[in-house]
């Protein structure tokens, strides 16, 4: 079972690259202060720091929400600083998968649905063989007509991961996933996520502020003041929860 999509026939090593990211807020606060940083396809990457350090808005310009000040971001293979909406959209919609910590599932809609509809947003046909099988995978077969509302917080994650791998995201970016989530549930999401890396090759990036949820990932980045502080490989939640005593001393 392959997850990534390759119309090249190449796959670049780095799915994202960001080179000297610059963002500054509302003309002031300099959020991001020329970070240059590379997540490698197929690896799982926690972004931690303390309140404030940027760690969202790295993601946000990673994933092509927002865009930075200055610098350069190349996702997919695209260099998406010179990309205008709508075409950013476009390359958002087709390569990134996101999971956030509020699901942001459409309750309206039947959990099969939520998990099309990033592919019928973008206009490209669902593969409801493959939304089938990330159902399954995320052990939620048989609940396709439910309503999210009628799901526990953890399933409704679980549904928010599946709608995030059914379009075969490039990179699935992860905002405070298991934030909402308690921690035998929250444990959970980790495992899958962790499973679409090692099975499926997916590439994750992840800001929590949790070192246990960190320490299911391959590396830890660390920010501080909107610079990076640093990275652990191979991360032990101990290890992390030192390296964040450390950075809040
Ligand atoms: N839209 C915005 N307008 C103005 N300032 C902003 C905006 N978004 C973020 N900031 C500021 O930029 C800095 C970095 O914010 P960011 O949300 O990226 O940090 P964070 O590490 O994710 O924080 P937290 O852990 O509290 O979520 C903070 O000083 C924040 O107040």
């Amino acid at each position: 079972m392959v997850l990534l999509r390759d119309e090249q026939g190449t796959a670049p090593r780095d799915v994202v690259a960001l080179a000297e990211v610059s963002k500054v807020h509302g003309g002031r606060v300099r959020a991001l202060d020329g970070v240059s940083v590379a997540f490698t396809r197929g690896t799982f990457t926690a972004v931690m720091g303390p309140s404030g350090s940027g760690k969202s808005t790295l993601l946000h310009c990673a994933a092509g929400l927002d865009r930075p000040t200055s610098g350069r971001v190349l996702l997919a293979g695209q260099d998406i600083g010179a990309l205008r909406e709508p075409r950013l959209t476009a390359v958002r919609r087709r390569h990134v998968g996101f999971v956030f910590q509020a699901f942001n599932l459409v309750d309206a809609l039947s959990v099969w649905d939520n998990v099309l509809l990033p592919q019928q947003l973008a206009g490209t046909r669902p593969d409801r063989a493959w939304a089938g099988e990330v159902l399954a995978r995320v052990g939620l077969a048989g609940r396709e007509k439910a309503r999210p509302g009628e799901l526990s917080g953890g399933q409704q994650q679980r549904v928010a991961l599946a709608r995030a791998l059914a379009a075969r995201p490039e990179v699935i970016f992860g905002d405070e996933p298991t934030g909402a989530l308690d921690l035998a549930t929250g444990r959970e999401v980790l495992r899958l996520l962790r499973q679409c890396v090692a099975d499926l090759g997916a590439t994750v990036v992840m800001v929590t502020h949790d070192p246990a949820a960190a320490a299911w990932a391959d590396r830890v980045l660390f920010l501080a003041d909107g610079r990076l502080a640093g990275e652990l490989h191979e991360p032990t939640a101990q290890r992390v929860a030192a390296r964040m005593m450390e950075l809040t001393r």
